[in-house]
């Protein structure tokens, strides 16, 4: 396909910058080529499809700007972490004061979708680091977070990515994320289960040790939670 090789000559033009890691998500060599208008013309053509297929009448009143609407929702909204360009900028400052103790920031909201039915993700991601000499702005972490969520996810590798980008931001290994969420693929159909929640997490250099990790689980209470 055209726009395939020509996206694939620009990865090879960018040699080892483009090395992919096994928490990446699945896309395409040609995933940029589309500008977003233009992904919303061809998305909302599909969702159109769909609902005749469905038997909906289109011409209904309420129906008619369905498939436009969904098609927003999907590149600008729902999807629209996969752009790279949509990453926060994730500004440091030096840890001045010398605060040595570990951060955490708790329930901070997510809303993913899962890839497997394309269904939220609701829940709340708790994060903590210890600064290696950078402290990084608190809004920065929900960013990072509301980024990464506005994927097609499951939720191991939305804990991972969350947790390497803020490693990369703050130069260190010592970050941990713990993620506590309902899956409506298992709350709302399926096996129908509403009072299931799934906890995932990923901790990072000094969290592997036995009681940094239990402070930070100390501190987030996950019983609270939910
Ligand atoms: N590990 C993991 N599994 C997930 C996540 N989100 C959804 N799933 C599961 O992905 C699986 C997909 O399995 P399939 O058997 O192909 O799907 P299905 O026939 O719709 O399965 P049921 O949900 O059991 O009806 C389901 O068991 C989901 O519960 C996630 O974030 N992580
Ligand atoms: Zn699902």
């Amino acid at each position: 396909m055209k726009i395939n090789s020509t996206l694939e000559k620009q990865f090879e033009e960018m040699g080892d910058d483009h090395v992919s890691a096994a928490e990446d998500t699945p896309m395409r060599a040609d995933a940029f080529v589309l500008s977003d208008e233009e992904k919303i013309e061809r998305i909302q053509e599909n969702i159109r499809e769909v609902m005749l297929t469905l038997g909906l009448d289109l011409d209904d009143d309420s129906l008619k700007g369905t498939p436009l609407r969904v098609a927003k929702m999907y590149v600008k909204e729902i999807f629209g972490g996969l752009h790279p360009d949509r990453k926060p900028k994730s500004s440091t400052f030096d840890n001045k004061y010398k605060y040595g103790e570990m951060l955490v920031e708790k329930n901070i909201t997510l809303y993913s979708t899962c890839e497997h039915h394309l269904l939220p993700i609701v829940g709340k991601a708790h994060i903590a680091y210890i600064s290696s000499g950078n402290v990084v702005g608190l809004s920065k972490m929900n960013r990072i977070v509301d980024y990464f969520a506005k994927r097609p996810q499951v939720q191991e590798r939305l804990n991972i990515q969350i947790v390497r980008e803020l490693q990369r931001v703050l130069e260190t290994d010592d970050v941990a994320c713990v993620i506590d969420a309902k899956h409506l693929c298992v709350n709302s159909r399926g096996i129908r289960d509403i009072d299931s929640s799934t906890v995932t997490a990923e901790f990072g250099g000094k969290f592997k040790e036995e009681a940094v990790r239990r402070e930070f689980l100390d501190y987030i209470n996950l019983e609270t939670n939910f």
